[in-house]
């Protein structure tokens, strides 16, 4: 770990979608640093395992589960009630995301609802509230919301998670200026590929290979959870509005440098052809 151990002494943090994925591989990062943890998903035996697993490597660290479909105004508010009758949580971290492939043309008014309502209503539910309860108690905070890269350049076949996320980067900008005088930061990270079970299942059906990644490999969750746990220390205290993309240099295979990608097999003697072919005058 890259991090003294007491980083994040102290500190309480809601993790949305705790129970698996990224969100429990961050919630354990977390507790290794010193923070207690609130971890909420839609399934309690999810959850609970979790939970299980967190206690026995940290028994001292104060760990609580909550069941809660965050598309559900009314259930946020009565979850963020009960985590603040123990205390205020200091951190909201944004990780509960719904995605899946599909043609946009013949997407359902409810797969559409579907996707925007977790990604995209239940984030600001969740973010209004914890914010809400900080100004109204003076108290500093912080959010991380977890985008893609898609929330930046577009996302075919994912197209509602693509308008779902860049609509958190817009939250996460604009109240960064609304509610900074308030000492609440917002930040985000724009993931490439980090595995998961879930996300290879819905979103790479062919495999997760690292095929346009210059860095030649697929994220590894402790790199995420590292960039998560620093951006939300006070270490980050100066960092607001801002989104942190960690994709192993993907984005900028795109674009005016869409060949590039072949050329990283070239070989010695295709590099010099190449030369040979542009001869300096
Ligand atoms: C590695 C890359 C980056 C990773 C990024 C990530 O975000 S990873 C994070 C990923 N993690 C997660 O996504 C975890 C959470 N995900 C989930 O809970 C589900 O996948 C959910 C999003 C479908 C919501 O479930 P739910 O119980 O609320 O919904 P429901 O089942 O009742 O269906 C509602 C409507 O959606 C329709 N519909 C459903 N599937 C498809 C499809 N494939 N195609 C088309 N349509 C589909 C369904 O037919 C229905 O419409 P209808 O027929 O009534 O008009
Ligand atoms: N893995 C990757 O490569 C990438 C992931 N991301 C982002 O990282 C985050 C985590 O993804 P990942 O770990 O891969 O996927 P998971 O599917 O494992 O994580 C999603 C979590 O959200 C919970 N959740 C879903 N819907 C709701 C809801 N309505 N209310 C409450 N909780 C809900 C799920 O639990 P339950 O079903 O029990 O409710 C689950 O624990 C997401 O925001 C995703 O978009 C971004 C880019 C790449």
């Amino acid at each position: 770990m890259a991090f003294a151990p007491g980083l994040l002494a102290g500190r309480r943090v809601l993790v949305t979608g705790g129970g698996t994925g990224l969100g429990r591989s961050m919630g354990r990062r977390f507790l290794a640093l010193g923070a207690s943890l609130a971890i909420c998903g839609r399934r309690g035996d999810v959850l609970d395992e979790a939970a299980a697993s967190f206690r026995a490597e940290f028994p001292d660290r104060p760990v609580t589960t909550h069941v809660c479909d965050i598309r559900d105004a009314a259930a946020v508010e009565a979850m963020l009630d009960a985590i603040w009758r123990d205390a205020p949580a200091d951190v909201l971290v944004n990780n509960a995301a719904a995605n899946f492939l599909a043609q946009t043309h013949r997407l359902s008014p409810r797969a559409v609802d579907a996707v925007l309502g977790t990604t995209l209503h239940g984030a600001a539910y969740c973010t209004i509230g914890c914010g809400r309860r900080w100004i109204e108690a003076g108290r500093p905070g912080v959010v991380l919301s977890i985008l893609t890269l898609s929330a930046l350049q577009g996302g075919a076949f994912t197209v509602p998670s693509a308008m779902a996320k860049a609509g958190l980067l817009a939250m996460t900008q604009s109240l960064a200026v609304e509610w900074g005088p308030h000492g609440i930061r917002l930040v985000a990270i724009a993931p490439g590929t980090f595995p998961t079970e879930s996300a290879v299942a819905r979103l790479r059906p062919g495999g997760t290979d690292a095929e346009g990644v210059p860095l030649g490999r697929n994220g590894r969750h402790e790199e995420l959870a590292d960039l998560a746990a620093f951006l939300v220390s006070d270490h980050a205290g100066y960092i607001t509005g801002e989104c942190v993309v960690a994709d192993g240099g993907r984005r900028f295979l795109g674009g005016a440098r869409a060949g590039a990608q072949a050329m990283l097999r070239w070989s010695d003697e295709e590099w010099a052809a190449q030369r040979a072919r542009t001869p300096a005058r």
